[in-house]
């Protein structure tokens, strides 16, 4: 399940987020400015059109939250009146085990958050259990600081008997998040606009990699073939907006060469390649020459 991570200070951002081709949405209310009375509304139009797993991320774990303990108590216990299917709380936090206890039947994603780094396997290994013990869900999310600390975490999936999401943020762990999926891991999360957390990718790329690596969605029937075309155009979205950012670089180093931005060889060469895309690929030219024009 592709999770879009949504930073909920108003309203506007679950509007915005129902409007993402997504069936989960992670609602992070730690972020929340406006008072829960105003979000109420959409918070009950998204659990009720969406997959929603809700938290309140505390600080101590990379979170927003700047209240006390019993105040992110309380505004667990009302959102849980969402229904949500998810709600996730951090393992280590001393609420967890009463919110494991009024989740009725959302199930626990009982969560770990290290932000510091990657610590050695036991350590994680420990980490897991203790989610295990108390959630329907295990969830480990360290920053790696380089490559290799990404595959002790991804070892946990499978680790432990009950379902585990884990993989590595920072650059050096963006791996994991496809390799994550790969693996089996039930909850990947994704940015629809701003990231949560370091590492985390757009939807649209995350949709263009797995699609590639063939690990997208392939179900029967139309809602599951509907689901794959949104991911297909999602990554197509994503790579005509790098192909735009990498012809407005071409630009400007043009510019500063006194290049002309028009290469007819050039162009003549892109639009042959393109094949039976050709009218797509002319107009896509036009839109890439036009930005090397303001560059
Ligand atoms: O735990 C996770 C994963 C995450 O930290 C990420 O790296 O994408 C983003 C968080 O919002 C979510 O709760």
């Amino acid at each position: 399940m592709i999770c879009g991570a949504v930073p909920v200070r108003r309203p506007r951002d679950v509007e915005r987020a129902l409007e993402a081709p997504l069936t989960c949405l992670e609602l992070r209310l730690d972020y929340l400015e406006a008072p829960l009375s105003e979000a109420w509304p959409v918070l009950e139009e998204a659990a009720a059109r969406r997959t929603v797993i809700v938290t309140v991320r505390r600080r101590e774990e990379g979170g927003h939250w700047r209240g006390g303990e019993e105040e992110r108590e309380a505004l667990y216990r009302k959102l849980l009146d969402l229904n949500p299917h998810y709600v996730d709380v951090e393992a280590e936090s001393p609420i967890a085990p009463r919110i494991a206890e009024v989740k009725g039947r959302a199930k626990l994603i009982a969560s770990r958050h290290d932000f510091g780094g990657t610590p050695p396997l036991e350590v994680l290994i420990s980490w897991a259990e203790k989610a295990a013990a108390l959630g329907d869900v295990v969830k480990v999310v360290t920053y790696a600081r380089e490559p290799a600390d990404g595959l002790r975490v991804l070892s946990l999936i499978g680790a432990v008997e009950k379902p585990v999401v884990a993989f590595a943020m920072g650059p050096a762990g963006a791996y994991t998040r496809i390799a994550a999926a790969a693996l089996g891991s039930p909850i990947m999360y994704v940015s629809l606009g701003e990231a949560t957390a370091p590492g985390q990718v757009a939807a649209d790329a995350y949709f263009a990699a797995l699609t590639a690596l063939g690990v997208a969605p392939a179900g029967e029937g139309l809602p599951s073939l509907r689901e794959a075309l949104d991911w297909i155009d999602g990554g197509i979205m994503y790579l005509l907006r790098k192909r735009l950012e990498v012809c407005r670089d071409m630009g400007k180093l043009k510019k500063a060469a006194g290049l002309p931005v028009y290469d007819d060889v050039r162009e003549a060469q892109v639009l042959k390649r393109a094949g039976d895309f050709k009218q797509i690929f002319e107009l896509v030219v036009q839109m890439c020459k036009a930005v090397q024009l303001v560059a």
